[in-house]
């Protein structure tokens, strides 16, 4: 078959040497950028998938100058496979999913097991299925790491997030059809598949770029993020902040989920009877336990779009969406309840403890957030005055 279309002429080795350095230099930065984040992210992984295609390149130029048995030239595609297991091991520790490395490394050994033995025959018609096979593999590999990235990206969004999904895409796409283009049965004759290999290759010098800039800039917005939740979530028991709370609301506002002060957001301020005497009589780390212990009752609490938050000392707070006053009250005496029930273990033994909770709602569109705050811890206190374990309400 005669492609209708005149094909230039590419110099492969150069093109190859092009591949090798950039990937090279991929590799560097990517390693530069595993070692100030400590490795996290899969960073490594990344590195070692940039590595691997250098590395093998180098290895098979270096083969052909000493003259190496024909197996041996295999490499460069092994070097691929090898790769593309690499980033799809990467992707699922980005995203903090299990590595389920056992079928990889076996899918990955077959693939590199086959090309070996169709290097090994000899014979040019079987050799030359080496690079398609390869291709084929690396494709399914890749493949396999896009649900979780369109999964994440769902959920996540963010500019570094859609580059990686953009560049891992147009690699799938890339690897699949190059591995039926380059076969000299669709591109019409030897001649002209080492052509179209030639034309794929620069595509894949630009694709190899673009993931390693999406990999930096993914590192660099986890980074951020891991920074902004150093700052937003409480240490002791993993709740929002103050500050975790404000940003988080204003967030919500800006996506449009919360109205300003929409007066369907409900605000209680949570505030242990006497914690001092809980400190005084079983010890400051028997406190710091109770503490952990109504973190988790609250996270039980509330739904994904609600918020539980630390505010300081043993003072506690819950952002509920989307509830009327009545339920409010409710939820409000449901919890209270829940805490008298619950005995808070530590390893000095179980404590029983009460809270104290002022709930407010806004009081129409335009009440900032601190005063809804203001007015519910003020109902707060109102229910400290008349005998503490109780619910009030602000009017
Ligand atoms: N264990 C522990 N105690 C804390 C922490 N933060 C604040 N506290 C203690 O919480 C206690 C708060 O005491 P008070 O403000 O007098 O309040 P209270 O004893 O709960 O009394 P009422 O609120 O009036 O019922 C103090 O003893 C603080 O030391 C913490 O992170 N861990």
């Amino acid at each position: 078959m005669q492609t209708p279309f005149h094909l230039p002429t590419l110099d492969i080795p150069t093109l190859l040497i092009v591949y090798q350095v950039v990937a090279m230099l991929m590799a560097v930065v990517t390693l530069g950028g595993a070692w100030s984040a400590r490795g996290r992210h899969g960073l490594w992984l990344w590195a070692g998938a940039f590595g691997v295609i250098a590395l093998a390149q180098l290895l098979r130029a270096l083969l052909v100058s000493f003259g190496a048995p024909t197996p041996w030239l295999s490499i460069g595609h092994i070097g691929g496979v090898i790769s593309s297991a690499l980033v799809l091991l990467a992707v699922r520790s980005f995203l903090g999913l299990r590595l389920h490395r056992l079928p990889v490394i076996l899918f990955t050994g077959l693939a590199c097991l086959a090309s070996v033995l169709v290097v090994s025959t000899g014979q040019p018609q079987w050799s030359l299925l080496s690079l398609p096979l390869t291709l084929a593999a690396s494709a399914l590999l890749r493949g396999f790491a896009l649900p979780p990235i369109i999964r994440s990206w769902n959920s996540r969004g963010g500019f570094a997030l859609g580059l990686m999904l953009v560049d891992l895409s147009l690699s799938v796409a890339a690897y699949a059809l190059r591995a039926i283009t380059v076969t000299p049965a669709f591109a019409g004759s030897l001649e002209q598949a080492v052509t179209v290999n030639g034309l794929w290759l620069l595509l894949f010098i630009v694709l190899l770029t673009g993931q390693a800039f999406a990999v930096l800039l993914l590192v660099n917005s986890e980074l951020q993020r891991s920074l902004w939740s150093m700052v937003e979530i409480d240490p002791l028991t993993s709740l929002l902040n103050r500050r975790g709370m404000k940003n988080r609301i204003g967030r919500l506002r800006q996506r449009g989920l919360v109205a300003k002060a929409a007066p369907s957001v409900v605000v209680a301020m949570i505030d242990f009877d006497h914690f001092k005497q809980i400190n005084d009589r079983h010890g400051h780390a028997a406190g710091d336990a109770v503490l952990r212990g109504l973190g988790r009752l609250l996270l039980n609490h509330v739904r994904p779009n609600d918020l539980a938050v630390r505010m300081g000392g043993e003072e506690f707070a819950v952002v509920w969406q989307d509830v009327s006053a009545e339920d409010a009250v409710k939820l409000a005496e449901r919890l209270r309840q829940s805490v008298e029930d619950e005995l808070f273990g530590s390893e000095f033994g179980a404590i029983q403890c009460t809270v104290s909770i002022g709930i407010a709602m806004p009081r129409g569109q335009e009440e900032a957030l601190d005063d809804l705050l203001g007015r519910a811890d003020a109902a707060l206190y109102k229910a400290k005055r008349e005998g503490r374990n109780r619910v009030e309400r602000a009017y």
